[in-house]
C-alpha cells in the first residue's frame, strides 16, 4: 500500500489527484496540503474533491506518515517544498532553469519524478514527434500550437516545450536556440525556426499540435487530453514508482519503462 499526500490539494489537479488516490486500491490518501490561510484547511479531502467523505483532512503541512508526495502547485511552492525531503512526483510547470536545477539537485537525496505531462499518450507521442521530425528532416517548417483553459498561468505549456524539444532533437537542433514564441509585426519565418503558439480559452483541458509543413503537404501530430484524470492517473503511477525508487531524478519515461 503506497501512502500518498497531495500537495496543492485544493487546486484543479489537487482535487483530481485526491479522487484518483482514493479510487486506487493500492494507495492510501494520508493527507492533502493547501496554502497557508486557505479556507479549505480542515476540510475533508474526499468531500473537497467530490469523492465523498474520506476521513482525511486538508492541512498546512504534510503528514509524517506519507511515503511519497504528489505536487501540483506553483514553481515557487514546488521549490520551497523540496525541503520536505520525501520522494516526490512533480507535475508543476513553468519552472525557470534555476528552479529546475534545484529540483534536479533534490534527486541526489531522494526520488524525484518531474514531468510536464503525466499522461501516457503525451509521453509516447514524444518519441513519435522526434521520429517524424528526424524522418521529414530540416526542410519542413515546424509549428507547435497548444490550447488550454482560461485559468492557466504559464505559457507556453510545459508540454509544448517538452514536445518542441523532441521535434528539435529529432533533427539535431536545440529547441531553445530555434524557438520563436508567437509572431508580431514584420516577422518572416527564418529557416529552421520552430514557432510556438499558446491559445487560452474556456475550459479546454489541454491540446497540443505539432505541425510539419512543406510546400506540398502538412503533417500533424495531435494530443487532446479529454479529462484531467489522465494526468492524475499518470501521477499516481509515478508515485508508486517513486515510493520504492532509489534517490534519483526521473522522468515519466522511467516510470513507463
Ligand atoms: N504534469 C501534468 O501532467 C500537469 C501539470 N499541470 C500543472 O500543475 C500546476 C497546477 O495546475 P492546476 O491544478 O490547474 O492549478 P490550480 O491553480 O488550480 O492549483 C494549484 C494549487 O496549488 C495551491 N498552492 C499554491 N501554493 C501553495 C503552497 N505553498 N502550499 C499548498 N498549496 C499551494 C494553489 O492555491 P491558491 O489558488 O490559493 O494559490 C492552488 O490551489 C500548473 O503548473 C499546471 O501547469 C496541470 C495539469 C497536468
Ligand atoms: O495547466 C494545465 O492545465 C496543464 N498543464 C500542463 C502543461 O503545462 O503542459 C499539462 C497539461 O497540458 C495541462
Amino acid at each position: 500500500m503506497t501512502r500518498i499526500a497531495v500537495i496543492g490539494a485544493a487546486g484543479r489537479m489537487g482535487r483530481e489527484l485526491c479522487r484518483a488516490v482514493l479510487d486506487d486500491p493500492e494507495c492510501t490518501l494520508v493527507g492533502g496540503v493547501v496554502e497557508p490561510g486557505d479556507p479549505s484547511i480542515g476540510a475533508d479531502l474526499g468531500t473537497l474533491s467530490g469523492a465523498g467523505e474520506a476521513g482525511v483532512f486538508a492541512t498546512e503541512e504534510p503528514p509524517e506518515e506519507a511515503d511519497v508526495h504528489i505536487e501540483f502547485t506553483s514553481p515557487e511552492a514546488t521549490v520551497a517544498h523540496l525541503a520536505y525531503g520525501k520522494p516526490v512526483v512533480i507535475g508543476t510547470t513553468g519552472l525557470s532553469a534555476e528552479q529546475t536545477e534545484e529540483v534536479e539537485a533534490a534527486g541526489e537525496r531522494t526520488a524525484v519524478v518531474l514531468a510536464p505531462n503525466m499522461s501516457v499518450g503525451v509521453n509516447v507521442l514524444r518519441e513519435v514527434v522526434s521520429e517524424v521530425s528526424r524522418k521529414l528532416g530540416p526542410a519542413y517548417d515546424i509549428e507547435v500550437v497548444e490550447t488550454h483553459h482560461r485559468h492557466k498561468k504559464d505559457a507556453p505549456s510545459g508540454t509544448a516545450i517538452f514536445l518542441g524539444r523532441a521535434a528539435a532533437e529529432g533533427r539535431g537542433q536545440v529547441f531553445e536556440e530555434v524557438a520563436v514564441h508567437g509572431r508580431e509585426g514584420v516577422a518572416p519565418r527564418r529557416e529552421g525556426e520552430i514557432g510556438v503558439h499558446a491559445l487560452r480559452g474556456g475550459a479546454v483541458v489541454g491540446e497540443h499540435r505539432i505541425v510539419f509543413y512543406s510546400e506540398g503537404e502538412e503533417v500533424e501530430v495531435v494530443h487532446r487530453a479529454l479529462s484531467r484524470r489522465t494526468f492524475a492517473d499518470g501521477a499516481v503511477r509515478a508515485a508508486k514508482f517513486a515510493a520504492s525508487a532509489e534517490p534519483g531524478f526521473y522522468s515519466m519515461a522511467d516510470v513507463l519503462r
